[in-house]
C-alpha cells in the first residue's frame, strides 16, 4: 500500500497525462507488489479524474483519506464517499492478498503473473518489464475518457555472481528502461516510500529548466526530504529541519539527496556541459505508436539484463555512480563538476514525504551508511577538494566536506565522552581553572555554539526539548554510527570487505509505533551499537558518582577549595553525558517492555565501563 500510494500520488501531477510515464523498480521483484500495481492501476482510472475535478490536496490516496477531507471546503461529500469505499475495497483486497502471501485464483492466470516462476527467488531472477498502462492505447482512459499516464513495472535480472549494486543499479535500469519507452528529457526520482505531497511539483521544477536565460545550465531541481512521521517530541533529534532550512539554502548548489529530484535526462545520461548545448539543445522523445508493447517489453528487458552493463560507462560515468552507499551525493557531486548548475527549492507546501526509522538501530544503521558512504567520497578521487577544484565553488567545495567528514567526527566525540569524566573519577583536572583566563576561551567556543544551534533549532519552529534531543543524539550517532561508518570505511581502503546498503526499514508492528508515539526510544534488540551506547552510559555515571564524591571530600577535608574551580567543566560535561543518557539507564534497568535493552547486553556494558576505570591514566 505504501508503494502503490507514492505511484498513484505522482500518476496523479497536475500534468498533462499523455506526457507523464511513471516507472516503478521493484528489487524484491515480488508478484504482490506486482499485484498491487494492477491494482493501483485500475483504481487510478477514478482516482485522477477525481484529484483533477476537486483539486484534492496530497494526492496520495491514504494521505488524502485519512487527513479529513470531511471537513475541508466544498466538496461533494458523495464523491467523497464513493471513492473512499473503492479505496477501501482496493486496500483490503491488497492487505487479504499479501496475508495470504501468493496470487490465488483467476489472477494466477492473468497475463503477467505467469512470469513468476516458482523457481526463481529474489536475487536470482530474470528481468520483468511489464506495460500496465501504456499511454498510447487509445482505450487506456479513465472513467471520464481521458488519457492515463503510462505505468511501468520493471525488476531486472538479477544473479548472485552479478554485482547489483543497489539502488544505484535499480535506478540505472529504471533510466534504460524509460528511454527505450517513453523517454522524457526529464525524470523526477522518489524513493517507495516518499509520496508527492503537492500536485504542482513538477511545474514548478520545470520553470527552472525551461528558464529562458539560464534553464539550459540546470541539470537537476532537488526538493528537501521531509517526514511524515516525525513527532514533535523528536526522540531521536531528527535534524532535517536544520538541514533543510539553515544548511542547505546556503550550500551554493544542491546537494543530490536520492529522493525528490528532478533530472535532466541528458546530464544524468552522463552529458557535460558546454556553451552550446543551448544552440543544439532539441530533444526528441516521440514515442512510436507503431510498436506493440510486447516488442517493446523485450527490448526493454534486454536493456536490465546482468550483462547489459558490461564495459559500458554506466555506474562511472553514465547514470548513477556504483561503489558508493550514497550513490546520491557522489551522482550529484560529479554532475556539478561536469560543469552544470544545481538548484535547491524549497517551496512552502512541502512537495515529497518519506517515513523515518521509528526505532533507534535503524536510525543509527541508516546513519552508519550515510557516514561511511560520504567518507568513502572524501578518501576517494572524488574528494571535491581535489576533484572538484576549479570546477566548483571553493564555498561548495566546503559544503560538501561538512557532511562528507562527518564519519571522523566519531573521534574527538569518543575522546570527549571517554576522557574527561575518567579523568574526573581519579581526581585529574583537564580543563583550566574558573578563575583563569585561560578558562575563557573555553567558555565562549561552548556559549557559542550551543547559543547558536539553540537558536538555529528555534528558528525553525523547533521546541527546547527537540533540541535537548538534538544534541543527545548528536552524541550518539558520533560514538556509534560514525564510529562504525569511519572503522569500516578504513578497513574498505584497506581492501577488507565491501559495502552494501542496508535497506531502512518500511514496515513496523503495532505495539514497536505505540511506544514510539509514546515518545520511548526503541532498542528492543543487541547490537554492537548499543553495547557501545551503554557502555558511556554506565561508565559515566561511575565517574560522575565517584568524581563528585572525590571533589566533595577533597573540599570537605578542608583541602584545596580550589578543587572545585579546577574540575568545574569535567563535572558539567560529566553531569550533562549522564543526563542525556537517562532513555539508556531507562532502557537498560528499568523498563519490561519489548523495547528495552537485553539484559545480557547491560552485563557485557558493566563489564566492559568497569575495565575502562581501571585503566590507569597517570
Ligand atoms: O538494493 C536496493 C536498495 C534500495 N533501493 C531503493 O532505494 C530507496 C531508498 O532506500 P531506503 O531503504 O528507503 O533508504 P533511506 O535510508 O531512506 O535512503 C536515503 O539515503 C539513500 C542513500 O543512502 C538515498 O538514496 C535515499 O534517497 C534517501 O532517502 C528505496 O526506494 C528502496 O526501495 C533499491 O531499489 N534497491
Ligand atoms: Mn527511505
Amino acid at each position: 500500500m505504501l508503494v502503490i500510494n507514492t505511484v498513484l500520488s505522482v500518476m496523479a501531477y497536475d500534468y498533462p497525462p499523455e506526457k507523464l510515464s511513471v516507472y516503478v523498480s521493484d528489487d524484491g521483484r515480488s508478484n504482490l507488489t506486482f499485484y498491487a500495481l494492477v491494482e493501483a492501476a485500475s483504481f487510478s482510472k477514478h482516482w485522477i479524474p477525481y484529484c483533477k475535478k476537486f483539486k484534492v490536496e496530497p494526492r496520495s490516496p491514504a494521505a488524502y483519506l485519512s487527513s479529513g477531507p470531511e471537513s475541508v471546503g466544498t466538496f461533494d461529500s458523495a464523491a467523497l464517499l464513493a471513492i473512499k469505499k473503492l479505496y477501501k475495497e482496493m486496500e483490503n483486497r491488497v492487505e487479504g492478498t499479501t496475508k495470504l502471501g501468493t496470487i490465488s485464483g483467476d489472477l494466477a492466470t492473468q497475463e503477467g503473473f505467469s512470469q513468476w516462476d516458482s523457481q526463481a527467488t529474489s536475487g536470482n531472477n530474470q528481468a520483468i518489464v511489464k506495460i500496465l498502462i501504456d499511454g498510447r492505447d487509445s482505450n487506456a482512459v479513465d472513467i471520464e475518457g481521458t488519457v492515463l499516464p503510462t505505468l511501468v513495472y520493471v525488476a531486472r535480472e538479477k544473479r548472485p555472481q552479478y554485482p547489483n549494486n543497489f539502488k544505484a543499479g535499480a535506478m540505472n535500469a529504471l533510466i534504460r528502461v524509460s528511454s527505450e519507452i517513453s523517454n522524457a528529457p526529464f525524470i523526477l526520482n522518489v524513493d517507495c516510500d516518499m509520496y508527492s505531497n503537492s500536485s504542482d511539483s513538477v511545474r514548478d521544477a520545470l520553470c527552472f529548466f525551461m528558464d529562458e536565460e539560464s534553464g539550459h545550465e540546470i541539470s537537476y531541481v532537488q526538493y528537501p526530504q521531509n517526514f511524515r512521521n516525525l513527532l514533535r517530541s523528536n526522540i531521536y533529534g531528527d535534524y532535517i529541519k536544520i538541514i533543510n532550512e539553515v544548511e542547505f539554502p546556503g550550500f551554493g548548489e544542491a546537494m543530490f539527496v536520492g529522493t525528490g529530484c528532478f533530472h535532466r535526462r541528458e546530464s544524468l545520461c552522463g552529458r557535460k556541459y558546454s556553451k552550446s548545448y543551448k544552440e543544439h539543445y532539441q530533444y526528441r522523445s516521440e514515442r512510436n505508436p507503431q510498436e506493440s508493447a510486447v516488442v517493446l517489453e523485450e527490448r526493454a528487458k534486454s536493456l536490465v539484463s546482468c550483462t547489459y552493463e558490461n564495459n559500458t560507462g554506466w555506474g562511472k560515468d553514465m547514470g548513477m555512480m556504483y561503489g558508493c552507499p550514497v550513490e546520491d551525493a557522489i551522482t550529484g557531486l560529479s554532475i556539478q563538476c561536469k560543469g552544470w548548475k544545481s538548484i535547491y527549492f524549497n517551496p512552502p507546501m512541502e512537495a515529497f514525504l518519506g517515513i523515518s526509522p521509528t526505532a533507534l538501530g535503524q536510525f543509527l544503521v541508516q546513519h552508519k551508511r550515510w557516514s561511511e558512504g560520504l567518507f568513502k567520497i572524501f578518501l576517494s578521487k572524488y574528494c571535491p577538494f581535489l576533484y572538484g577544484h576549479g570546477k566548483i565553488k571553493l564555498k561548495v567545495q566546503m559544503a560538501y566536506a561538512l557532511y562528507l567528514l562527518w564519519a571522523p567526527l566519531s573521534l574527538p566525540m569518543l575522546y570527549y565522552v571517554v576522557v574527561p569524566s575518567l579523568c574526573l573519577l581519579k581526581g585529574i583536572p583537564l580543563f583550566p581553572k574558573i578563575s583563569s583566563s585561560w578558562f575563557l576561551p573555553f567558555a565562549y567556543v561552548v556559549a557559542a555554539t550551543q547559543s547558536y544551534s539553540l537558536g538555529e533549532c528555534l528558528w525553525c519552529g523547533e521546541t527546547l526539548g527537540s533540541w535537548w534531543n538534538m544534541q543527545r543524539m548528536r552524541v550518539m550517532r558520533r560514538t556509534t554510527s560514525y564510529l562504525f561508518g569511519l572503522v569500516d570505511t578504513v578497513l574498505q581502503q584497506l581492501g577488507f570487505g565491501s559495502s552494501g546498503f542496508v535497506i531502512t526499514a518500511k514496515v513496523t508492528d503495532d505495539e514497536a509505533l505505540q511506544r514510539y508515539a509514546a515518545g520511548s526510544m526503541e532498542f528492543g534488540s543487541s547490537s554492537p551499537m548499543f553495547t557501545i551506547l551503554a557502555t558511556v552510559a554506565l561508565l559515566n555515571l561511575v565517574c560522575f558518582v565517584g568524581g563528585v564524591a572525590g571533589v566533595v571530600a577533597v573540599v570537605g577535608g578542608g583541602a584545596g577549595g580550589g578543587m572545585v574551580s579546577q574540575m568545574a567543566l569535567q563535572v558539567l560535561l560529566c553531569g550533562l553525558l549522564v543526563f542525556g543518557s537517562i532513555p539508556i539507564y531507562q532502557g537498560l534497568f528499568f523498563r519490561k517492555d519489548k523495547g528495552a535493552l537485553p539484559t545480557a547486553l547491560a552485563v557485557q556494558a558493566a563489564f566492559l565501563a568497569a575495565l575502562a576505570c581501571l585503566v590507569p591514566l597517570r
